[in-house]
């Protein structure tokens, strides 16, 4: 099908020019997607230079320069002004206060991508005793290491307060504050699934080399060797020796790169143990629920947070937010479902309950996990989510709906039959507060959207250390007296 293209968006078809110095190639241009990292910092980059523009770029490309950091992007990146303020400096692994010592190596004509190299005066916010990694600044994940936590869930709601701003098109008082972003009980080890990877040069591996197994280094394109990821769980880590042993053993099978899968999993005993095949029907366990999924499935990686997590969702759907005439929905529909994690943890309270995803695979999971957990008043079907409107034959005032679309958000076909359903109450979960704005500003600037209210929207930190947040986002539909007041 068609990538639907949404009115709402701000930068569609935007090109990005590049500057490789002077003398080099000709400038490529290049597309940019649509809430993807690049388009993301383009936004923050418009927003800090704040109309201000220079005509030449000031540097040139392997240059080292001294640089005050300013600003901390969305993707967790410093952002330095430099040139009178006319042009920005993007710094990894640095936060605003920071000087450092910066190599740029990306140079387009509002901002320049640097290597961090070292500092020169620590920001106060910096605590670099902190750091856990030893691979800090290296790996390009975990970039907020040396920041404290509760610093770390504030930049995160700074994040989805920016994403408001750049995606949504609401009135003031059409979206609520944002709230505090909800803490992972783990701040390490946390993680239950790592994908390291290896690459192998034509011709393979040469006589006497081992395969280099790890992650991509930051700003390179080459992987660099691991032996430990201090956000993933203790089992993981523990038999990261051994896996990695068993790939060198074969490694002169390989004939081109290839990605290991470290998932933490539950054996029959209940003892954490680590699956490395993809298709291995696995077991999650968190407070009365038990998952069943193929080890390479989709499956939220911080088992940690997931009670705090879907009691939440759970709640969300029955708030009342203080209005009086509020009635609780009897029936919920759990829109791109994957194996029945929302609709089997928030199935307390409904009289039925049906989820649709596009997976025939997961559906048949979600089937066997509503039966292992006792829920008896669940279906679910296979197909794109519009599919679900066809089959919903529940009363639009009394149901409720969750939403937790993959990355790109929803398209707009199924926006559309959203709108045209109606549901009473929608919680919107997203791992990309970029497309979730959009979305929520979609339906809101709808004519069939304009008696939905925004009551709630905050993040969840599924993803400690890193620039990644999860926004849970809830909405109502009020009687027009409410709505329009
Ligand atoms: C972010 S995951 C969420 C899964 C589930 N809610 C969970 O938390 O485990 C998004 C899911 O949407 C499914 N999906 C992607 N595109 C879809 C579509 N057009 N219609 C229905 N499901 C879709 C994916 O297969 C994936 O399982």
């Amino acid at each position: 099908m068609a990538t639907a293209v949404h009115p709402a968006s701000p930068l569609q078809n935007q090109k990005v020019k590049r500057f490789r110095g002077p003398g080099k190639k000709k400038n490529k241009k290049k597309k940019v997607e649509e809430g993807s990292a690049e388009h993301i910092l383009q936004l923050d980059v418009k927003r800090v230079l704040n109309g201000k523009t220079c005509d030449q770029v000031p540097y040139e490309r392997f240059q080292e320069i001294e640089v005050s950091i300013q600003y901390l992007s969305s993707s967790g990146d410093g952002i330095g002004l430099v040139n009178d303020d006319s042009y920005a400096v993007v710094v990894p692994f640095t936060l605003p206060g920071d000087k450092v010592h910066a190599k740029l190596h990306f140079l387009t004509e509002t901002y320049a991508l640097a290597d961090f190299l070292d500092v020169i005066e620590p920001s106060k916010e910096r605590d670099n005793s902190l750091i856990r990694c030893k691979y800090f600044a290296k790996c390009g994940g975990c970039q907020y290491q040396m920041l404290e936590y509760s610093k770390q869930l504030e930049q995160k709601r700074n994040v989805i307060i920016k994403a408001f701003e750049y995606f949504s098109h609401l009135q003031p008082g059409q979206l609520c504050e944002i709230g505090p972003t909800e803490s992972s009980p783990m701040e390490y080890n946390y993680r239950t699934k790592i994908t390291p990877h290896f690459d192998v040069p034509r011709g393979g591996i040469p006589e006497g080399t081992d395969l280099v197994i790890g992650f991509q280094e930051k700003g390179r394109r080459r992987v660099f060797d691991i032996e430990e990821c201090s956000i993933a769980t203790k089992c993981i880590n523990e038999s990261m020796p051994s896996i990695f042993a068993a790939t060198q053993a074969k490694k002169s099978e390989y004939k081109r790169g290839a990605t290991i899968l470290l998932r933490d999993v539950f054996d029959e005993n209940n003892e954490h143990k680590v699956e490395t095949d993809h298709k291995a029907v696995v077991k999650e366990v968190f407070g009365k629920f038990t998952f069943k999924f193929p080890a390479g499935a989709f499956f939220q990686n911080n088992n940690s947070i997931l009670p705090k997590f879907t009691s939440f969702v759970h709640s969300q759907l029955f708030n009342s937010f203080g209005d009086e005439k509020f009635e609780a929905p009897k029936y919920l529909v759990d829109a791109y479902c994957g194996s029945g994690l929302f609709s089997i943890t928030c199935s307390e309270g409904f009289q039925s309950v049906i989820g649709v995803e596009i997976s025939s695979d997961s559906v048949a999971y979600a089937k066997t996990n509503a039966e292992a957990n006792g829920i008896k008043n669940a279906e679910y079907l296979v197909g794109e989510a519009e599919k679900i409107f066809a089959k919903i034959e529940t009363p639009a005032a009394e149901t409720a709906m969750i939403i937790d679309p993959p990355r790109k958000g929803c398209d707009t076909a199924f926006l559309d039959q959203l709108l045209t359903y109606s549901p009473a109450r929608v919680v919107y979960i997203s791992c990309n507060v970029h497309t979730q704005a959009r979305d929520i500003s979609y339906i809101l600037n709808h004519e069939l959207g304009k008696d939905y209210k925004i009551n709630d929207v905050r993040g969840f930190d599924l993803f400690p250390q890193s620039h990644h947040v999860e926004s849970v986002l809830t909405f109502t539909k009020c009687k027009n007296e409410q709505a329009s007041a």
